[in-house]
């Protein structure tokens, strides 16, 4: 239920008892019901992200480990360059802009060559 004391109509006042903003009310309450639905998806959708970024960053773990042992540079700028042309195909593909996706993998590569370069310090 809708507070009109918290909601008050685009004239400021209550607007208590006019059809209209009964009308009114049942749509917003319509639309919160539409939103909480929506959000649990999002919700879903972010827990799911959460638990690919993980895993994601265990087998990455497992690259730094091999490097360090090895003697590997932490990092592979051709290997990302490749990553990358892929990943803004991909985006284009399904609609998502790729600089937004070349950012992102950006972002999560920094993060990676800092773990190998803390595993490599280590070794
Ligand atoms: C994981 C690696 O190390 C680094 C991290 C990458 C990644 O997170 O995808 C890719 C290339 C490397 O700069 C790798 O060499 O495969």
């Amino acid at each position: 239920m809708v507070d009109a004391a918290q909601n008050p109509d685009s004239d400021g006042t209550s607007g208590a008892g006019s059809a209209e903003s009964g009308e009114v009310e049942a749509a917003r309450a319509a639309a919160l019901e539409q939103l909480s639905g929506i959000r649990l998806s999002i919700d879903n959708i972010d827990a799911a992200l959460i638990h690919l970024l993980a895993e994601r960053f265990k087998f990455t773990q497992n690259v730094g480990v091999l490097k360090a042992k090895h003697g590997l540079p932490p990092s592979d700028p051709d290997r990302e360059r490749k990553q990358i042309a892929r990943l803004r195909e991909l985006a284009l593909a399904a609609q998502l802009d790729p600089a937004f996706a070349e950012k992102w993998f950006n972002f999560v590569v920094a993060e990676v060559i800092h773990h190998h370069e803390r595993l490599q310090s280590e070794a």
